[in-house]
């Protein structure tokens, strides 16, 4: 490997509890604007609500648009009621999975070892776990940040990480969903710390390799800034991943 390795650009979206069948036809409209040129460069993600999943995959086919869970049970099958397992993901089209998202996080009080479990379920069914880290604003305020992200990623990553089965993204839980942005500086700090993390937890001919996303109000508008930040491999967008121009508009920051 050389010095000058850098992982290929992931730009994904997190639709959230967003999206009925008629938005199936966005996915179709997103690949149709990713062309041979962009393809080249970047790799496209969805992650739809579950009911979606099966037929979001169907709708990828011939794109190259991956598409993912946004969760996942840590166990493959048995008495868990409204949970669904990684390996459920696998059969119905999924290449990847996001694990301990904030709102997961918050919601339903996953513990980093919690992530940590639904991590290895990912490894577990073939799919590349995408875990979330990232600090409130009163962490931020205290000046905690790179001390909870740190913790963060200790604790959710299991042992056996790699490039290819591992994205960390980086969002800091005030930004999501706020129109707001740190600056490019605090962006920047925050993921050299995690490529030195991740430096220790797959070692340092792998850690270059690794996609670090930042997410949290990416939008077309800021995505060229965002994107350019050393570091920084791509985005996990929330909103603006609903329609395909805006989508597609974050994307057009790698053309
Ligand atoms: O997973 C996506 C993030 O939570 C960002 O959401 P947002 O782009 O709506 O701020």
């Amino acid at each position: 490997m050389t010095a000058s390795a850098r992982p290929r650009p992931l730009v994904a979206g997190n639709w959230k509890m967003n999206g009925l069948k008629s938005a199936l036809k966005e996915i179709a409209a997103m690949g149709a604007e990713f062309d041979p040129a962009l393809k080249r460069k970047i790799d496209l993600l969805i992650c739809p609500p579950f009911p979606l999943v099966y037929p979001a995959a169907a709708a990828a086919i011939g794109t190259r648009i991956a598409v993912g869970g946004q969760d996942c049970h840590a166990k493959e099958s048995g008495a868990h009621t409204g949970d669904v397992s990684a390996e459920m993901l696998s059969d119905a089209g999924a290449s990847y999975v996001i694990v301990g998202h904030s709102e997961r996080r918050t919601d339903h009080k996953e513990s980093d070892a919690v992530v940590n479990a639904k991590a290895q379920a990912a490894w577990r069914a073939g799919l590349t776990a995408i875990v979330c880290v990232g600090e409130t604003k009163d962490e931020r305020e205290v000046g905690r940040t790179l001390a909870v992200v740190k913790k963060q990623l200790r604790g959710s990553i299991p042992d056996g990480a790699t490039a290819a089965n591992l994205v960390v993204a980086y969002e800091p839980v005030w930004a999501i969903g706020a129109g707001l942005t740190p600056t490019a500086k605090d962006v920047e700090e925050v993921h050299a710390m995690i490529r030195a993390e991740l430096r220790k937890i797959v070692g340092k001919d792998e850690a270059p390799l690794v996609r670090i996303l930042y997410g949290g109000s990416v939008k077309p508008s800021n995505a060229a800034e965002l994107m350019a930040v050393p570091d920084v491999d791509g985005a996990l967008v929330g909103g603006a991943s609903l329609k395909a121009a805006d989508f597609m508009g974050i994307a057009a920051a790698y053309r």
